[in-house]
């Protein structure tokens, strides 16, 4: 069913607000203060809430340009009698636009969830981030938004086709190129190669300048994959397989087994390497690992000696920061829940005696790595789905008086806010970066700090 409709907010999500007959519509691909055709993708009667996608513009935003991406553009994709994919979904909206909505959304996602009015925590706008390496001289990029994820993740076809899938669809739209993705990833030309065998395709392109790592998660009924064989798979600095059983090899619930060459990548931290392996987790956007790191150390403000924690650790991007600067005098707790990823950090960390490495979920194993013991600072960088009630809990026992927040969701950092609120902790600063440019995510960094009584 198509409807025409006249655009209002941005909602969380990548969506706009409308109207129609007493029902609110979830509208992508849309800007707010457009008149579009909007075609109804999930409809029932009895729903209040529908969503639709545009599929024609009557009155077009001032801020409307060319998509980058045929295959992601809805309104080609109409004309092809296809669905746009994922993952560029604000590909439409000049950038200055989309970093503008992503502020309104973090404001209101504030304000409704988490009680506060983000002027009076000190956000101003959106931040972009220059597309470099630590290292790299960022002065003469261009703000483009592209070329700035170091991971991408592939579907793949039956017969073996590298593919994406349009939002909330199962269809598979088989891919050529991803201007998202760094050059490296594109350089390798991984849609020229059969992984007929193979149900998803991840690729991992460090910033120490080597060559990307493939990785592989075949099908079920692939008992024995193979390698495939194609100028990506010759390329790649090392192609590993992960069987799953329930989770992931990150998970400790999958086995990782190489096929060739190497199965980790060597990423940068300032001054220090760090080993990721597999599919471990790394920060996607090639400038985030600075970004952030300077982020949380304006926040977090370690000194020598301080005994800090860095939770939801990963491999030690910020530990790594946090050790330097508590120094040998210091303590650095890095707690990190996959098996795989925490060894990694053990790895890491092995000639820095001030960092205690511990594998564990951190709202059940802070508590006891604590002691009824007290912390300067925690940082922490949960997933999307935030750190929840029981961390925040546990975090609050440590008694830090200062707890800087990274977030890739401005709903679950809300929420955690109003946690840690019931504690005695209040938001005093948040900035928010653009860092997955034409996507309607947002990556969220708050300073919460103890009141005094
Ligand atoms: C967003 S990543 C952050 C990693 C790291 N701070 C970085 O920037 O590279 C979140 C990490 O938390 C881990 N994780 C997820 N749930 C967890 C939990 N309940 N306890 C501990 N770690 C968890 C994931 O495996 C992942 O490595």
């Amino acid at each position: 069913m198509d409807l025409e409709l006249t655009l209002d907010r941005v909602a969380h999500g990548g969506h706009c607000v409308a109207r129609h007959d007493g029902r609110v519509i979830f509208v992508r691909h849309g800007i707010p203060g457009e008149r579009v055709i909007a075609r109804v993708d999930r409809g029932d009667e009895k729903k209040r809430f529908w969503n639709a996608s545009v599929v024609k513009v009557l009155d077009a935003s001032p801020d409307r340009v060319p998509h980058f991406w045929e295959q992601a553009d809805a309104l080609k994709a109409e004309q092809r009698e296809t669905l746009p994919i994922g993952g560029a979904e604000f590909g439409h909206i000049s950038l200055a636009r989309q970093r503008a909505l992503k502020g309104e959304v973090f404001r209101e996602q504030l304000s409704r969830l988490g009680g506060l009015d983000a002027d009076a925590v000190g956000f101003d706008a959106v931040e972009a981030v220059p597309v470099a390496g630590w290292n790299d001289d960022a002065s003469n990029l261009a703000d483009d938004g592209l070329g700035w994820r170091s991971r991408v993740s592939f579907s793949v076809t039956s017969d073996g086709q590298l593919a994406m899938h349009p939002f909330h669809s199962n269809e598979l739209v088989t891919v050529g190129e991803m201007p998202l993705a760094a050059q490296a990833i594109n350089d390798l030309k991984l849609w020229e190669t059969n992984f007929r065998g193979y149900e998803r395709v991840e690729v991992a392109a460090p910033s120490s300048g080597q060559a990307p790592l493939v990785v592989l998660i075949p099908r079920s009924s692939n008992k024995n994959p193979k390698l495939p064989q194609g100028s990506a798979i010759t390329q790649a600095s090392g192609v590993v397989v992960i069987q799953q059983t329930r989770g992931s090899a990150g998970d400790g619930r999958g086995s990782l087994h190489t096929l060739r060459g190497r199965s980790d990548v060597t990423e940068l931290a300032g001054e220090r390497e760090l080993q990721v392996t597999g599919e471990g987790f790394w920060q996607i956007h090639r400038g985030a690992p600075r970004a952030l790191t300077e982020a949380m150390l304006e926040y977090a403000d370690p000194q020598q000696g301080d005994s800090v924690a860095d939770l939801y650790a990963g491999a030690g991007l910020f530990t790594a920061a946090l050790a330097d600067r508590v120094g040998l005098t210091g303590h650095v707790l890095s707690m990190e829940g996959a098996p795989g990823t925490s060894a990694d950090a053990a790895h890491n960390f092995a000639n820095d005696p001030q960092v205690i490495v511990t594998r564990g979920r951190v709202e059940r194993a802070l508590t006891h790595a604590m002691r009824g013991g007290s912390l300067d600072a925690v940082v922490l960088d949960p997933p999307r789905t935030g750190a929840g009630k029981e961390s925040v809990a546990a975090i609050a026992d440590t008694r830090a008086s200062r707890v800087a927040y990274v977030s890739c969701d401005p709903a679950s950092f809300a929420r955690d806010v109003s946690y840690f609120a019931a504690h005695g902790y209040e938001l005093r600063k948040a900035r928010v970066f653009d860092l997955y440019p034409h996507t309607h995510h947002m990556e969220v960094v708050g300073l919460l700090a103890k009141n005094e009584a």
